[in-house]
């Protein structure tokens, strides 16, 4: 569906100097898919975002979509072919003298939509996104979360095939985050929309995402299943990611204190479901004191990570065989100390 081949971005910073935003990027994303570009600030994920809808003209490479090249068009055949992409941005940007109707009405009006058939889309595509009793307010009017569906509204009401989104849920608290993250998804599978989204939190990237590609300094560092991101993360960068996101830092204190052997043992499908360490604990004689840890659920699949501290005081030997057995039996293990 949309294929980026070897895409470069230079931005000029002075007399004959530029400096690349985006470097050599090369990404196949499928139809139907909810893709997630994911990085810190300045690694380049709306400078790509944008050479998706040729609103940045890539210094090197070419992107197309459904198998036009997009960054080849001009003029009305890349308006026409802009129809067909849908944008929505993190601070919504919405015509502040115009209605809730009259914003999505606009976009109809640009796609040369006939006049009759405007009013009833604007209704119908309204209803969907939750808004149809707002449907004469203001933005002004509107909460956040409200401006988004607005946005969304506007963007998916030409029947469009790729949805981009520039870090939709940056400007919304938490909860509200996710009922527009849901909607997101609501539209994926209702009605086949290609997702591209980018953000900084990985948590976005859980929530909807299939796959995602990890951005750092221009490049793509990663990129794969999410699930597989979360699980066996290889960049350090992403290591870096998904570690802040699990959230599993033990005070230092408290691992300079410890006896016995301290484990982080990762879970992943159906060893998260097995009695792994209650096991342990009988077949080794060892004691088992889990000091931290949580179990995700990315999709269907579970993801857990525990921080576990192993001791047997009068038998040092069990607890080298109980980290064998655990190693055996579960994704990963990694001694922290001990
Ligand atoms: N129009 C521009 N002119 C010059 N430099 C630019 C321009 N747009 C972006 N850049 C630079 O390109 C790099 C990538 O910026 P970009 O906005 O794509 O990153 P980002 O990952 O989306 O970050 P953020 O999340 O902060 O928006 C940055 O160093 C930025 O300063």
């Amino acid at each position: 569906m949309i294929e980026i081949e070897k895409v470069c971005v230079d931005f000029p910073t002075g007399r004959n100097q530029t400096s690349r935003a985006v470097d050599d990027v090369s990404l196949h994303i499928a139809s139907g898919e909810i893709f997630g570009i994911v990085g810190t600030s300045g690694a380049g994920k709306s400078t790509l975002l944008r050479t998706l809808n040729a609103l940045q003209r890539p210094s090197l490479g070419r992107v197309k979509i459904a198998g036009t090249e997009i960054t080849a068009l001009e003029g009305s055949q890349l308006r026409k072919a802009r129809q067909r992409i849908g944008m929505i941005f993190q601070h919504f940007n919405l015509m502040h003298t115009r209605t809730v109707s009259q914003n999505v009405a606009f976009s109809l009006k640009a796609a040369g939509w006939e006049r009759g058939k405007i009013a009833p889309r604007v209704a119908e595509i309204l209803k969907l996104v939750g808004l149809d009793d707002k449907a004469n307010r203001y933005p002004v009017q509107l909460s956040g979360g409200q401006k988004q569906r607005v946005g969304i509204a506007r963007a998916i009401a030409n029947h469009p095939d790729v949805l981009l989104c520039d870090e939709p849920t940056s400007a919304l608290d938490l909860e509200t985050s996710a009922t527009i993250l849901a909607l997101l998804k609501q539209i994926n599978q209702q009605l086949g929309i290609t997702i591209v989204l980018i953000t900084h939190e990985m948590n976005v990237i859980k929530s909807i995402c299939d796959r995602v590609a990890v951005m750092s300094g221009g490049k793509v560092v990663e990129a794969g299943e999410v699930f597989d991101i979360f699980a066996h993360p290889q960049h350090a960068f992403t290591q870096q990611l998904v570690s802040h996101t699990l959230n599993l830092t033990l005070p230092e204190r408290l691992q300079q204190h410890l006896h016995g052997s301290l484990l982080k043992i990762l879970f992943i499908g159906d060893s998260a479901e097995q009695p792994v360490l209650s096991d342990v604990a009988v077949k080794f004689g060892v004691a088992v004191n889990i000091l931290h840890g949580k179990i995700e659920y990315i999709g269907e699949k579970a993801l857990g990570v525990l921080v576990v501290q192993l001791t047997a005081p009068h038998n040092p030997s069990a607890v080298d065989a109980a980290v064998e057995h655990i190693r055996a039996r579960t994704a990963q293990v990694e001694v922290i100390n001990g």
